[in-house]
């Protein structure tokens, strides 16, 4: 039941009924998106605009690209990924997947991060449909980005068929609709540690695999450490410096045996300037030197499990400087978490990002999104479109 003023307002969008839909599907990223994808094809079909579906290998997923107006360069994309983080064992007030509205929020998986951008980008696209557009408005909604910003590359290699360049991208992620110039880039990796099985009575004749996972960890920390104390302090982000730690162990089997298996992930979470191959080749060197012995018998193999770049969007950019004027710049004005924008800058996209909620209810039970934050956003995409008739 809507009573107070704001929420009447808010209704008077198409936002907030398009937000509803979209939560109603169950986009987590181990389900496929296809349904939601499938119907926002079908709205945008009945505005007359026909939108292209980029699938995954397996036909389960897709990315989602449209355009309204002329398709020259200079246009705008409106960037958001459709799959949400699950909510397995988390203690919701109501139905995740059934958008309800109390005290001037809508709660629901994915309220903020990020349908709710989705549903404001594609509320506005009846706007845009009715605009004398002489640059274009383009849609790209993506795949997987929860688990690492997976499906977007698909979109980006699509995007680079086409004939025109955009200027420059909106990564809607929640920013409570701040201008966000910069994230850091994520490296993660799984280390599997294979070792020699014997009775633990008889520990010389095995190969410990815990106890060189053990090492390799502590490792880890002491040049997590180290490149805390060498790298330039970037003020921008509320965690200055490049991180890098151990999130994940498993290894042994019984008391009693010497341990054949272990397996641990690291991740390095990096300034956008900061290379982390670099500081992959320092643990795989202390790998290759000081488990050398014990490499003659164990196995230790590195596999790469996220690979995002940073985002440093530069301030002067034409996009970059026109979209700031309709809302002010984040302080700080760089975030830890990362997003789509680093790989849409890298495709030579200049990017930022800026959308409805706070980051703060994301991946949270009882997500929500302020109904003021989707209307503030309604406005910021109104005038982006405007920006595209002159
Ligand atoms: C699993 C994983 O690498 N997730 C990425 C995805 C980015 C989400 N915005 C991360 O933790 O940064």
């Amino acid at each position: 039941m809507l009573t107070g003023t704001r929420e009447k307002a808010a209704m008077a969008s198409a936002t907030l009924p398009l937000l509803e839909t979209l939560i109603g599907f169950d986009t987590v990223s181990r389900n496929s998106n296809l349904g939601l994808i499938e119907w926002l094809r079908d709205h945008f079909a009945a505005l007359g605009v026909s939108a292209t579906l980029v699938t995954d290998k397996t036909g389960t997923k897709a990315n989602l690209w449209a355009t309204i107006g002329p398709e020259v360069d200079g246009g705008i994309i409106l960037s958001g990924h459709t799959d949400v983080v699950p909510v397995d064992g988390q203690a919701w007030t109501s139905d995740p997947f059934k958008a309800v509205i109390r005290d001037g929020n809508l709660y629901g998986r994915g309220a903020c991060d990020m349908k709710g951008f989705v549903a404001a980008a594609t509320a506005i696209a009846e706007t845009a449909r009715n605009a004398p557009l002489r640059r274009p408005l383009h849609f790209a909604f993506s795949y997987d980005e929860e688990v690492g910003c997976i499906g977007v590359r698909d979109l980006l290699t699509f995007l680079d068929t086409l004939p025109y360049r955009p200027a420059g991208v909106i990564v809607g992620e929640p920013t409570e609709m701040k201008i966000v110039l910069g994230h850091k880039g994520k490296r993660a990796w799984c280390c599997t540690v294979k070792g020699h099985a014997v009775h633990s009575s008889r520990a010389p004749e095995g190969v410990n695999a815990v106890e060189g996972a053990a090492r390799l960890i502590a490792e880890i920390a002491g040049i997590s450490a180290e490149v805390r104390r060498n790298d330039q302090p970037d003020d921008g982000f509320d965690v200055p410096f490049t991180t890098l730690l151990t999130t994940v162990m498993e290894g042994g089997m019984s008391t009693n045996t010497v341990p054949d298996l272990a397996r641990f992930v690291f991740e390095c979470r990096h300034l956008p300037d900061t290379d982390p191959e670099a500081i992959f080749a320092r643990i795989q060197a202390f790998t290759d030197t000081n488990l050398a012995t014990d490499r003659q018998r164990a196995e230790i193999l590195f596999e790469e499990i996220t690979n995002y770049p940073g985002l440093a969007a530069d301030p002067a950019d034409g996009f970059v400087a026109a979209m700031s004027r309709f809302a002010c710049t984040a302080v700080p004005p760089k975030v830890a978490y990362g997003t789509e924008a680093g790989l849409f800058q890298r495709a030579g996209i200049p990017a930022l990002v800026c959308g409805p909620g706070s980051i703060a209810q994301a991946h949270r039970p009882d997500e929500f999104c302020a109904l003021d934050q989707l209307a503030a956003c309604d406005t910021f995409l109104a005038q982006v479109v405007e920006s595209l008739t002159v």
